[in-house]
Protein backbone atom coordinates (compact mmCIF):
# COMPACT_ATOMS: atom_id res chain seq x y z
CA UNK A 1 0.00 0.00 0.00
CA UNK A 2 1.17 3.51 -0.97
CA UNK A 3 1.25 6.97 1.44
CA UNK A 4 -0.35 9.50 -1.30
CA UNK A 5 2.43 12.21 -0.03
CA UNK A 6 5.20 9.54 -1.31
CA UNK A 7 6.77 10.34 -4.76
CA UNK A 8 5.09 10.47 -7.75
CA UNK A 9 5.91 9.29 -11.30
CA UNK A 10 3.89 10.94 -14.28
CA UNK A 11 4.10 9.17 -17.62
CA UNK A 12 2.92 10.79 -20.75
CA UNK A 13 1.16 9.18 -23.72
CA UNK A 14 4.01 9.55 -25.44
CA UNK A 15 6.23 7.56 -22.84
CA UNK A 16 3.46 4.64 -22.29
CA UNK A 17 3.34 4.31 -25.81
CA UNK A 18 7.01 3.50 -25.99
CA UNK A 19 6.99 1.65 -22.93
CA UNK A 20 4.34 -0.66 -23.72
CA UNK A 21 6.14 -1.14 -27.34
CA UNK A 22 8.98 -2.13 -25.66
CA UNK A 23 6.86 -4.66 -23.17
CA UNK A 24 5.46 -6.17 -26.93
CA UNK A 25 9.09 -6.54 -28.08
CA UNK A 26 10.56 -8.44 -25.01
CA UNK A 27 7.30 -10.33 -25.83
CA UNK A 28 8.43 -11.32 -28.98
CA UNK A 29 9.99 -14.72 -29.16
CA UNK A 30 8.16 -16.15 -25.82
CA UNK A 31 6.15 -18.05 -28.08
CA UNK A 32 2.69 -17.28 -30.03
CA UNK A 33 0.16 -16.37 -27.81
CA UNK A 34 -3.57 -17.26 -28.62
CA UNK A 35 -5.49 -15.41 -26.71
CA UNK A 36 -4.86 -11.65 -24.37
CA UNK A 37 -6.63 -11.13 -20.97
CA UNK A 38 -6.38 -7.54 -19.83
CA UNK A 39 -6.90 -6.76 -16.57
CA UNK A 40 -9.53 -3.56 -16.66
CA UNK A 41 -9.24 -1.19 -16.47
CA UNK A 42 -5.38 -0.15 -16.81
CA UNK A 43 -4.48 -3.27 -18.41
CA UNK A 44 -6.82 -2.42 -21.67
CA UNK A 45 -4.92 0.53 -23.28
CA UNK A 46 -1.36 -1.84 -23.00
CA UNK A 47 -3.43 -4.76 -24.19
CA UNK A 48 -4.49 -3.15 -27.28
CA UNK A 49 -0.80 -1.81 -27.88
CA UNK A 50 0.81 -5.31 -27.37
CA UNK A 51 -2.09 -7.25 -29.31
CA UNK A 52 -1.68 -4.85 -32.16
CA UNK A 53 1.92 -5.59 -32.25
CA UNK A 54 2.29 -9.36 -31.53
CA UNK A 55 -0.97 -9.45 -34.10
CA UNK A 56 -3.56 -11.26 -31.40
CA UNK A 57 -7.28 -10.84 -32.03
CA UNK A 58 -8.53 -12.70 -29.68
CA UNK A 59 -9.00 -10.43 -26.64
CA UNK A 60 -10.54 -10.92 -23.03
CA UNK A 61 -10.74 -8.67 -19.83
CA UNK A 62 -11.44 -9.01 -16.59
CA UNK A 63 -12.04 -6.53 -14.04
CA UNK A 64 -10.60 -6.57 -10.88
CA UNK A 65 -11.05 -3.75 -8.10
CA UNK A 66 -9.23 -3.01 -5.35
CA UNK A 67 -7.99 0.72 -5.28
CA UNK A 68 -10.27 3.82 -3.71
CA UNK A 69 -8.18 6.45 -4.98
CA UNK A 70 -5.11 5.25 -3.78
CA UNK A 71 -6.20 3.32 -1.00
CA UNK A 72 -6.07 -0.50 -1.23
CA UNK A 73 -9.09 -2.35 0.14
CA UNK A 74 -9.86 -6.49 -0.91
CA UNK A 75 -9.41 -7.41 -4.11
CA UNK A 76 -13.18 -7.81 -6.02
CA UNK A 77 -13.87 -9.76 -9.29
CA UNK A 78 -16.72 -7.46 -10.90
CA UNK A 79 -16.47 -9.51 -14.42
CA UNK A 80 -14.66 -12.68 -15.10
CA UNK A 81 -12.85 -14.34 -17.42
CA UNK A 82 -14.90 -16.22 -20.47
CA UNK A 83 -15.31 -19.94 -20.53
CA UNK A 84 -13.69 -19.71 -23.97
CA UNK A 85 -10.74 -18.06 -22.89
CA UNK A 86 -10.01 -20.25 -19.66
CA UNK A 87 -10.38 -23.27 -22.28
CA UNK A 88 -7.84 -22.33 -24.35
CA UNK A 89 -5.57 -22.33 -21.43
CA UNK A 90 -6.91 -25.56 -20.14
CA UNK A 91 -6.18 -26.89 -23.56
CA UNK A 92 -2.47 -25.96 -23.11
CA UNK A 93 -2.66 -22.68 -25.23
CA UNK A 94 -0.64 -19.78 -24.71
CA UNK A 95 -2.52 -17.12 -22.84
CA UNK A 96 -1.01 -13.25 -21.75
CA UNK A 97 -2.12 -11.40 -19.12
CA UNK A 98 -1.50 -7.57 -19.08
CA UNK A 99 -1.60 -4.90 -16.75
CA UNK A 100 -0.49 -1.92 -16.70
CA UNK A 101 1.42 -2.06 -13.11
CA UNK A 102 2.07 -4.57 -10.22
CA UNK A 103 2.41 -2.38 -6.59
CA UNK A 104 1.71 -5.00 -3.92
CA UNK A 105 0.63 -7.79 -6.38
CA UNK A 106 -2.53 -8.74 -4.75
CA UNK A 107 -4.41 -8.38 -8.44
CA UNK A 108 -1.79 -10.08 -9.76
CA UNK A 109 -2.15 -13.20 -7.48
CA UNK A 110 -6.33 -12.78 -7.79
CA UNK A 111 -6.02 -13.21 -12.24
CA UNK A 112 -2.67 -16.05 -12.37
CA UNK A 113 -5.43 -17.96 -9.83
CA UNK A 114 -7.75 -17.88 -12.23
CA UNK A 115 -5.58 -18.63 -15.01
CA UNK A 116 -2.50 -20.90 -13.73
CA UNK A 117 0.34 -21.56 -16.42
CA UNK A 118 -0.22 -17.83 -17.89
CA UNK A 119 2.48 -15.37 -18.75
CA UNK A 120 1.57 -12.41 -16.79
CA UNK A 121 3.14 -9.03 -18.37
CA UNK A 122 2.73 -5.17 -16.64
CA UNK A 123 4.44 -2.36 -18.12
CA UNK A 124 5.80 -1.06 -14.80
CA UNK A 125 6.26 -3.36 -11.11
CA UNK A 126 7.16 -2.15 -7.90
CA UNK A 127 9.30 -4.29 -5.68
CA UNK A 128 6.65 -5.98 -3.57
CA UNK A 129 4.86 -7.20 -6.16
CA UNK A 130 7.78 -8.14 -8.78
CA UNK A 131 7.98 -11.83 -8.11
CA UNK A 132 4.50 -12.38 -9.60
CA UNK A 133 5.51 -10.85 -13.07
CA UNK A 134 7.17 -12.43 -15.58
CA UNK A 135 8.01 -9.65 -18.08
CA UNK A 136 7.76 -6.11 -16.91
CA UNK A 137 9.81 -3.04 -18.61
CA UNK A 138 10.32 -0.27 -15.23
CA UNK A 139 10.82 -0.92 -11.96
CA UNK A 140 9.88 2.08 -9.89
CA UNK A 141 10.49 2.27 -6.21
CA UNK A 142 7.64 1.12 -3.84
CA UNK A 143 6.99 4.46 -2.40
CA UNK A 144 6.19 5.95 -5.85
CA UNK A 145 2.92 6.30 -7.09
CA UNK A 146 2.55 5.87 -11.35
CA UNK A 147 -0.15 8.68 -12.11
CA UNK A 148 -1.27 7.39 -15.74
CA UNK A 149 -2.10 9.87 -18.95
CA UNK A 150 -5.52 8.96 -19.08
CA UNK A 151 -5.50 10.23 -14.83
CA UNK A 152 -3.49 13.39 -15.97
CA UNK A 153 -4.84 16.98 -17.51
CA UNK A 154 -2.14 19.78 -18.49
CA UNK A 155 -1.85 21.96 -15.49
CA UNK A 156 0.19 24.99 -13.84
CA UNK A 157 3.27 23.29 -11.55
CA UNK A 158 4.68 25.96 -8.76
CA UNK A 159 8.81 26.84 -10.09
CA UNK A 160 11.38 25.01 -8.05
CA UNK A 161 12.26 27.81 -5.84
CA UNK A 162 9.27 27.70 -4.32
CA UNK A 163 8.23 31.59 -5.72
CA UNK A 164 4.54 31.56 -7.80
CA UNK A 165 5.55 32.97 -10.74
O1 LIG B 1 -0.46 -4.95 -7.31
P1 LIG B 1 -1.66 -4.29 -6.71
O2 LIG B 1 -1.35 -3.68 -5.37
O3 LIG B 1 -2.87 -5.17 -6.66
O4 LIG B 1 -2.03 -3.02 -7.61
C1 LIG B 1 -2.01 -3.05 -9.02
C2 LIG B 1 -3.38 -2.78 -9.59
O5 LIG B 1 -3.89 -1.53 -9.12
C3 LIG B 1 -4.36 -0.76 -10.23
O6 LIG B 1 -5.69 -1.09 -10.57
P2 LIG B 1 -6.96 -0.56 -9.76
O7 LIG B 1 -7.45 -1.66 -8.87
O8 LIG B 1 -6.64 0.74 -9.09
O9 LIG B 1 -8.07 -0.33 -10.86
P3 LIG B 1 -7.98 0.35 -12.30
O10 LIG B 1 -7.14 -0.54 -13.16
O11 LIG B 1 -9.40 0.39 -12.76
O12 LIG B 1 -7.38 1.72 -12.13
C4 LIG B 1 -3.44 -1.18 -11.36
O13 LIG B 1 -4.06 -0.94 -12.61
C5 LIG B 1 -3.27 -2.66 -11.10
O14 LIG B 1 -4.31 -3.40 -11.71
N1 LIG C 1 -2.35 4.78 -10.98
C1 LIG C 1 -1.83 3.91 -10.10
N2 LIG C 1 -2.57 2.90 -9.64
C2 LIG C 1 -1.99 2.06 -8.76
N3 LIG C 1 -2.49 0.98 -8.14
C3 LIG C 1 -1.53 0.48 -7.33
N4 LIG C 1 -0.41 1.20 -7.41
C4 LIG C 1 -0.67 2.20 -8.31
C5 LIG C 1 0.11 3.30 -8.80
O1 LIG C 1 1.29 3.51 -8.48
N5 LIG C 1 -0.53 4.11 -9.71
MG1 LIG D 1 -5.89 -2.12 -12.52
Amino acid sequence: MNNPADKSFPVTWDQFHRDSRALAWRLTGMGGFEAVVAIARGGLVPAAIVARELNIRVIESVSVKSYDHQSQGQVRVLKPISEQVLEISKAGGRVLIVDDLVDTGATARAVRDMLPGAHFATVYAKPKGREMVDTFITEVSQDTWIFFPWDLDVAYVAPISGGTD
